[in-house]
């Protein structure tokens, strides 16, 4: 099944308001669009007879090595799209050796999470991702579920001081989870019941003081999700990041913002090789990863596939949307003449209409 298969599939067997809920951006979708076509804005330029018959695409990231430079980026809800929700998400995660996040609006608790994906494989990686919330209590209670369900990182996202406005699901009165379903994370901390939406608390004015503070809690590597800016990347060093993570919430919350892989590069250049930058937003095939991979990005996330691959078809979908991207991955490094990554470079990437 290719990536179009399952999205088409995906979108036959969900409702559509929950559809609309993950296909959508926000205000007028521009970011959302962007985000993918800045990948066909760029090509690859493929050195030759340099190549290795096989070819090392693992890749190391905060507390894990992993079998390809890509990671299950964090997206609330998985219950939505199927029955078994992040469980099967983390099993397929942990049996492709993919980095999961998993996040504070997750329909299953992260301790669950964390045990699906050691069922499917002996040593997971699985991170929490979470927001600065009003209250330092409950930012340092889901910092202390997350550690003691054995959460490996943790990801800060940095990008919404408020929700974004998602054109779909005010069209839709999107505004509640179905009976029986919540984010399960926020059980029992204060704040509103789970059962909304919007009911997980994000602080309105978060600052560098809370992220260091909230850096300062833990031992686990923490990464700022969100960064656009290159001089954001060098704050996000000086105040104890172990990585950044280049992206724009999917267009999902400022619809005037640049593409994330046209941010990326910048980026790379502020944090010159100190921490490792991954990035998220529009991949959607082998040749995609590639190109981040050569303008300096770590690893990528992927967020909308892999819920279409749930949706489709449950853990399998998931595995499947994995494994593709690392066979096309693979199958595009050995094809641009690279025997791991790292040779994946600069010089490899022209703008569409132009060469060297
Ligand atoms: C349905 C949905 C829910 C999301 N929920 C979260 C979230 O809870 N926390 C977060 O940091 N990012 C969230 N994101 C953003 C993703 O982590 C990621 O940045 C984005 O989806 C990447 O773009 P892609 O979908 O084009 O791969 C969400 C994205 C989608 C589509
Ligand atoms: O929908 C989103 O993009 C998102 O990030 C989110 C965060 C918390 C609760 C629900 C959705």
């Amino acid at each position: 099944m290719t990536l179009r298969a399952l999205h088409d599939a995906a979108r036959k067997t969900l409702d559509p308001v929950h559809y609309d809920y993950v296909a959508g951006g926000a205000d007028e979708e521009r970011v959302l669009s962007a985000n993918e076509s800045a990948f066909d804005r760029y090509l690859l330029l493929p050195r030759i007879l340099c190549g290795s018959e096989t070819r090392d695409t693992t890749v190391r990231l905060p507390g894990a090595r992993r079998a390809a430079p890509v990671f299950v980026a964090p997206t609330a809800f998985h219950r939505l799209m199927h029955p078994d929700g992040e469980r099967a998400t983390a099993r397929a995660a942990a049996a492709e050796g993919a980095v999961l996040v998993t996040g504070t609006a997750a329909t299953t608790a992260v301790d669950a999470v964390v045990a699906a994906a050691r069922e499917a494989a002996p040593d997971p990686a699985v991170w929490f991702q979470l927001y600065l919330h009003p209250r330092r209590e409950v930012t340092e209670a889901l910092v202390r579920r997350a550690e003691q369900a054995g959460c490996t990182a943790l990801v800060v996202t940095v990008d919404s001081a408020v929700f974004g406005r998602h054109t779909r699901d005010l069209r839709n009165g999107f505004t509640d989870l179905p009976p029986g379903h919540a984010a399960e994370n926020m059980r029992d901390l204060p704040g509103a019941p789970p059962g909304t939406l919007t009911d997980i608390p994000m602080s309105a004015a978060p600052t560098w003081r809370d992220f260091a503070e909230l850096a300062r809690m833990t031992a686990l590597p923490v990464l700022v999700k969100g960064i656009l800016h290159p001089a954001d990347a060098r704050l996000a060093l000086g105040h104890g990041a172990s990585g950044v993570i280049v992206s724009n919430h999917g267009g999902r919350q400022c619809d005037a913002v640049p593409a994330a892989l046209d941010c990326l590069p910048a980026v790379v250049d502020a944090v010159a090789g100190r921490t490792p930058v991954l990035m998220d937003g529009g991949v959607r095939r082998g040749s995609d990863i590639a190109v981040a991979l050569a303008l300096g990005a770590t690893a990528v996330g992927v967020g909308r596939p892999v819920m279409w691959g749930l949706a489709a078809e449950g853990e399998a979908g998931v595995r499947a949307v994995l494994a593709t991207l690392r066979d096309e991955y693979d199958h595009t490094l050995a094809l641009c003449g690279g025997r791991r990554n790292a040779d994946l470079t600069k010089d490899m990437v022209v703008r569409r209409g132009e060469t060297r």
